[in-house]
C-alpha cells in the first residue's frame, strides 16, 4: 500500500466526497479529457474544497503531490494547487516559484489566467507592487471573450489590486464593468467579496451616499451569516464613512454590536481596524477614557500581527492616542506616541510612494511600447515618401524628405529620453530607500540569478547575513531618526567594504545580506570581518549621542548549504541566531561537520 492510499483510507466517511474531489483532480487527470468533466470543473472542486475547508485541502495536497500524472495540463493545474497550497501556508517564494511553472506552460488559457490573478494577489502581499501591476494589465487585456465567471475573477482581482495600490480610479473602472455580469453568474462569496471591495473603493472616493450606504447595509445582512469577514470589511467602510462625517454616536452604536463577533473571527487586520473606528466614535461622542483604551488596543493588535505594515487606522490610532494623553495633561507619553506617530507616517509615505512607482513603471513601459510602435509606422511612412521622391525626382519634395528626417530625428530623441526615463523609474523601485542597497525582492531575484550562473559555471559563492544588535534600544533610548541613521551608516559600510559583482541589500527593519559571486567560505569570513569591525567603530557623535553600535553575522557558502536561495538563508539564519546567543558582535560561520551530519540523515 503507497503512503498515499494508507492516508486515505484513515480519513473519515464526512469528509470523502470532497476528498473524492480533490483526488479525482490528481488520479484522473488525464482521464479526465474524456469525461465530461473539463479542466475548469476540476478546478472549480479544487476552489470549493480550499474555500470550504482549507485544512482538509492542505492535508490532501500532499497526497496530489505525489501522483503521476500523465500530460502538461494536469501538471500545470497541480502544480496551481501545490501553489495556493504554499501561500496558504505562508509560504510566498515557493508559491510564486509554483505559479510561475504554470504560467510558462502550455495549459489552456483560464488556467494560466487563474494563475495571473492569485500571482498578483501574492505580489502585493509582498509589496512587489510593479509585479502585481504588470500582471494584472496582462490579463485585463485578455478578459474581453472569457467566459462569464472567469472574467467576473478577473475584474474583481484586478479592482483589489487597484485598491490595494492606491489607485481607487482605476478600481472603480473596472467595478463598473463587473456589475454588467455579476448577478447572472456572482455566488454569494463573489457577491460578499464584491461588496467589500466596492466599499473600500467608494470610501477612498469619497462617494459613499445614500444609495452606497443601502448597499453596504443590505450587503451585510445578507453576507453576515456565511461570509462574516467580506461583510464585516464591508461595513467597516460604511462605519468609516459615518465617522468622517461627523455621526459618531450611530457609529458607536452599531460598532458595539459588531465588536464580539470582529473579535471571534480573529483577523488582526479587521479587530485593530475597528477597535481604531470605535476609538475615534467614541472620542467622538466625548467619552475619551474608553477611546483612549480601544487606541490602546488597536495599536496592541497591529504591532503584535502585522508589524511590518502600517495602515491609515494605526496612524490614527496613534494620533488620537497622543491627542487625549496631552489633554490629560501626560505631555512626556502624548510626545512618544506623537514620535511613534511621525516614524510610521515616514514608513506609511515610503510604501505609498512605491506603490506610485510601481504604478508610472508599468504604465511608462506601455506607453513607450506605444511610441516605439508609432516610430515604426513613421520609419513607414518615410519609406513611402522616399519611394514617391525617386519617381518624382523633383527638388521640392527633397525638402519634404528633410522635414521627414527631422521629425525621426526628434522620435528618435524623444524614445531616447522615455528609455532612460524608464531605466530611472525601474532603478528606484529596485533600491531600499532609507540605505540605497537592493530592495529585498531584487536582492532574491539577482541572488538566484548569480546561483543559477555560479552553479552552471561551477563557481563557489559566499553568503552573509547580519542583523543590528539590540536596535530596539536605540531607537528606544535616541528615537527612530536616529535609529535610521544607524541603518544608513551600516549599510555605508557595507558599500564600502564589497566588490562591485558583490550584491548587497536590505532584507528588512535592521537585517543585511550580501552574496559574493566567486568567493569560498574562507573569503566570506574574512569579509564579514572587515564589515563586523567597521561597524563597531563607526562614530556616532555626529548623531549628539555617543553610543555603541554592533552586528552578529552568520556566514556560509556553496560549498556547505548547496546553491539553493533557500537553504543558503537558512543555514546563514541558524548561524547568526547562535552568535547572538554566544553574545553578538560576532561571526559565526555555518559548521562543515553539523552540515554533513544533517545531509547524512536527511
Ligand atoms: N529606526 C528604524 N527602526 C526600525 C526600522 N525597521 C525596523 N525597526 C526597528 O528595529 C527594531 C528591531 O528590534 P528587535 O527585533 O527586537 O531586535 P534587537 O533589538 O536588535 O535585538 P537583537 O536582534 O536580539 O539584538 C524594532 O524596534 C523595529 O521597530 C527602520 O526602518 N528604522
Amino acid at each position: 500500500m503507497t503512503p498515499g492510499k494508507k492516508k486515505l483510507k484513515s480519513r473519515s466517511i464526512t469528509r470523502s466526497i470532497s476528498k473524492f474531489s480533490i483526488i479525482l483532480v490528481g488520479i484522473l487527470g488525464g482521464l479526465l479529457k474524456a469525461t465530461e468533466i473539463t479542466y475548469i470543473e476540476e478546478l472549480k472542486i479544487a476552489n470549493h474544497l480550499r474555500t470550504t475547508n482549507p485544512q482538509q485541502f492542505l492535508e490532501q495536497i500532499d497526497y496530489v503531490a505525489d501522483l503521476q500524472l500523465p500530460d502538461e495540463e494536469n501538471e500545470a493545474l497541480r502544480n496551481y494547487l501545490l501553489g495556493y497550497a504554499a501561500a496558504l501556508k505562508g509560504n510566498s517564494e515557493q508559491a510564486i516559484g509554483y505559479y510561475h511553472k504554470v504560467i510558462a506552460s502550455r495549459a489552456h488559457n483560464p488556467l494560466i489566467i487563474r494563475t495571473k490573478l492569485a500571482l498578483a494577489n501574492l505580489q502585493v502581499l509582498n509589496k512587489d507592487y510593479a509585479a502585481a501591476l504588470e500582471l494584472i494589465k496582462n490579463v485585463l487585456a485578455s478578459a474581453h471573450g472569457q467566459e462569464d465567471s472567469l472574467r467576473n475573477h478577473i475584474y474583481q482581482v484586478a479592482a483589489i489590486v487597484y485598491n490595494e495600490v492606491g489607485q481607487y480610479e482605476l478600481a472603480e473602472q473596472t467595478l463598473s464593468n463587473l456589475t454588467q455580469i455579476d448577478n447572472t453568474v456572482a455566488g454569494l462569496k463573489d457577491k460578499c467579496l464584491l461588496a467589500a471591495v466596492k466599499a473600500q473603493t467608494w470610501y477612498e472616493l469619497s462617494k459613499i451616499n445614500t444609495e452606497e450606504a443601502a448597499f453596504i447595509d443590505t450587503s451585510y445582512q445578507n453576507c453576515s451569516e456565511k461570509e462574516p469577514v467580506y461583510a464585516l470589511s464591508a461595513k467597516f467602510y460604511g462605519l468609516a464613512d459615518m465617522i468622517r462625517s461627523g455621526r459618531y454616536k450611530e457609529a458607536s452604536s452599531e460598532i458595539s454590536n459588531q465588536l464580539k463577533i470582529v473579535e471571534e473571527l480573529g483577523y488582526s487586520y479587521l479587530t485593530a481596524g475597528y477597535y481604531t473606528l470605535n476609538a475615534l466614535s467614541l472620542s467622538g461622542i466625548g467619552d475619551q477614557s474608553s477611546a483612549q483604551l480601544y487606541a490602546d488596543k488597536a495599536i496592541e493588535t497591529a504591532e503584535k500581527n502585522n508589524r511590518d505594515t502600517v495602515t491609515t487606522w494605526l496612524l490614527e490610532a496613534y494620533y488620537l492616542n497622543s491627542q487625549l494623553l496631552k489633554e490629560k495633561g501626560e505631555m512626556e507619553l502624548a510626545l512618544e506616541f506623537l514620535e511613534e506617530y511621525l516614524v510610521k507616517i515616514n514608513r506609511y509615505k515610503n510604501d505609498e510612494s512605491s506603490k506610485q512607482l510601481a504604478y508610472q513603471l508599468v504604465e511608462h513601459e506601455t506607453e513607450s511600447k506605444q511610441q516605439k510602435i508609432e516610430q515604426l509606422n513613421q520609419q513607414n511612412l518615410l519609406l513611402k515618401l522616399e519611394q514617391d521622391l525617386a519617381k518624382k525626382e523633383a527638388v521640392n519634395n527633397r525638402l519634404v524628405l528633410a522635414l521627414a528626417l527631422v521629425l525621426l530625428g526628434t522620435l528618435a530623441f524623444w524614445s531616447y529620453r522615455i528609455k532612460r526615463h524608464q531605466i530611472r523609474l525601474r532603478k528606484q523601485s529596485q533600491t531600499d530607500q532609507l540605505t540605497g542597497l537592493s530592495s529585498r525582492h531584487h536582492f532574491y531575484e539577482t541572488a538566484k540569478a548569480i546561483l543559477q550562473r555560479s552553479e552552471s559555471e561551477q563557481q563557489d559563492v559566499g553568503f552573509i547575513l547580519f542583523d543590528m544588535d539590540h536596535f530596539k534600544s536605540i531607537n528606544d533610548k535616541y528615537g527612530h531618526l536616529i535609529g535610521d541613521w544607524v541603518l544608513q551608516n551600516t549599510a555605508e559600510v557595507v558599500k564600502t567594504s564589497c566588490r562591485q559583482n558583490d550584491l548587497a541589500g536590505r532584507l528588512g527593519g535592521e537585517e543585511f545580506a550580501i552574496f559574493l559571486p566567486a568567493c569560498n567560505l574562507k573569503k566570506a569570513q574574512q569579509l564579514a570581518e572587515i564589515c563586523r569591525k567597521a561597524i563597531s567603530q563607526v562614530d556616532t557623535t555626529e548623531t549628539g549621542y555617543r553610543f555603541d553600535i554592533s552586528a552578529s553575522f552568520g556566514v556560509t557558502s556553496t560549498e556547505l548549504s548547496g546553491y539553493d536561495l533557500m537553504d543558503l538563508i537558512a543555514d546563514a539564519d541558524k548561524a547568526m541566531y547562535s552568535a547572538k546567543s554566544k553574545g553578538r558582535n560576532q561571526i559565526v560561520v555555518v559548521d562543515s561537520f553539523v552540515k554533513e551530519f544533517e545531509q547524512l540523515i536527511s
